[in-house]
């Protein structure tokens, strides 16, 4: 029986995901996967026996990334799979910020008993006019799922785009408009954009990215939203700017005490992913790369090890997380080989400093052979898995 241990609300869907074989609840103990939304993750105590974590999301700044790498824990995230309810709520936040729909809605909340009503708000009505998007240029940092949905369904409100993503993978510049502006420099979009949209991960080279120097470059009266991550502003440098009026409008789902009351703030409750539709489809994603990676140790999708998919019709697979360095597939094969093992099939990927071999074999080998390839200088994990 397989453990799954669940952090957070995981869709229903993702959890019948599941079969007979597989015992699913948050109190589990000594689990082989978690599944994981937001919940942080970096003060939990390992179970050795913990494999995979599995975040039914996109951000994995939860996770403690390089301690799962070093214990040979797989982690995974679902690419893609809440990108359309971000996209959404991004224009939801950009037509709030150039239409005072926010506090117009709170002025006729407030006139429940006013029996002229009708005749008020239309010379109440000034108070929240605003200005179309059409024409307005928009800088997108971060042009993977998120951002090229957004980049791309500007463009459908005559907007002037202009994209910045100097790590942007070739998949994704496939369908990203031709009529988005590519910009080299993240300055420029500072420089040139009425409205600047974060889409990038919270890792250490963004943190604090969106601070004094950079909000300096921008236009005066900018409207920045940001639906990727709080740590991506210096929350000081952007509470001068919206004093100042330097940024008109910031639009987050990351509010924190300091910002959220701000008049000009429209702070979210991390509302992004929450649609049943980005639910269903990232629980079921990470479910299923759970499941294919504890009953094959097939990986897809993660973001600590090499993609690695190889169909399994023999006996006996043996996979082996262990260091990217020189003789490791020789020392292996050379134990399997002192007991007459025959390998029918193999795969070997890497990552950076990791690499992942999986060896399909012609029969089962004994608990002794597995244990000289743990004790290979250099091997991080090694799993067994029984053909079915
Ligand atoms: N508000 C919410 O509920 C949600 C928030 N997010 C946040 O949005 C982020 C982006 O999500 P996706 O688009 O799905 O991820 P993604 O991985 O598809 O795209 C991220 C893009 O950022 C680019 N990038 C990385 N560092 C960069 C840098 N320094 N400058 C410019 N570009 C850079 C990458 O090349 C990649 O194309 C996530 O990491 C997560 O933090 C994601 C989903 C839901
Ligand atoms: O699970 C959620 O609601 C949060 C989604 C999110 O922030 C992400 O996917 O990075």
């Amino acid at each position: 029986m397989y453990k799954i241990k669940l952090y957070n609300n995981i869709a229903p869907i993702g959890i019948n995901a599941f079969d007979e074989r597989y015992d699913v609840s948050e109190d589990m103990e000594n689990e082989d996967a978690i599944l994981v939304r937001s919940a942080n993750l970096f003060d939990i105590d390992y179970n050795p026996n913990l494999k995979s974590i599995a975040r039914a999301g996109a951000g994995v700044n939860n996770i403690d990334i390089d301690t799962c790498t070093k214990k040979g824990i797989v982690v995974f995230n679902t690419p893609g799979a809440n990108s359309n309810a971000v996209k959404e709520l991004v224009f939801a936040g950009m037509l709030m910020a150039s239409r005072d729909i926010y506090h117009g809605i709170e002025w006729a909340k407030s006139q429940t008993n006013n029996e002229n009503l009708a005749k008020d708000m239309e010379k109440q009505k000034k108070q929240y006019a605003g200005n179309e998007l059409a024409k307005k240029s928009l800088g997108v940092i971060g042009c993977g799922a998120i951002g090229i949905q957004v980049a791309n369904l500007a463009l459908r409100f005559d907007m002037d785009v202009h994209g910045y993503d100097p790590y942007m993978s070739v998949d994704a510049a496939w369908n990203l408009s031709r009529y988005v502006k590519h910009e080299k420099a993240i300055e420029d979009i500072y420089k040139k954009c009425d409205f600047i949209t974060l889409h990038i991960p919270q890792n250490d080279q963004t943190k604090g990215i969106i601070n004094k120097e950079a909000l300096d470059m921008m236009k005066n009266g900018v409207k920045i939203l940001n639906f990727a991550r709080g740590g991506l502003i210096n929350e000081d440098d952007m509470l001068e700017a919206l004093d100042s009026g330097k940024v008109a409008c910031y639009i987050t789902d990351f509010p924190t005490p300091k910002l959220a009351g701000h008049p000009h703030v429209i702070p979210i409750p991390h509302l992004g992913a929450s649609t049943s539709e980005s639910e269903d489809n990232c629980a079921v994603m990470a479910a299923k790369e759970t499941i294919h990676f504890l009953q094959y140790g097939n990986i897809k999708n993660s973001v600590n090890m090499p993609e690695a998919i190889m169909d399994f019709n023999h006996k006996f697979r043996i996979c082996v997380i262990h260091k990217n360095i020189p003789k490791m597939l020789t020392k292996i094969t050379d134990t399997l080989s002192t007991e007459n093992v025959n390998i029918e099939n193999l795969l070997n990927k890497s990552r950076k400093d990791i690499a992942y071999t999986m060896l399909d074999l012609d029969h089962e080998a004994s608990d002794a052979i597995i244990n000289k390839i743990r004790q290979i200088d250099g091997v991080t994990r090694v799993t067994t898995y029984a053909g079915e």
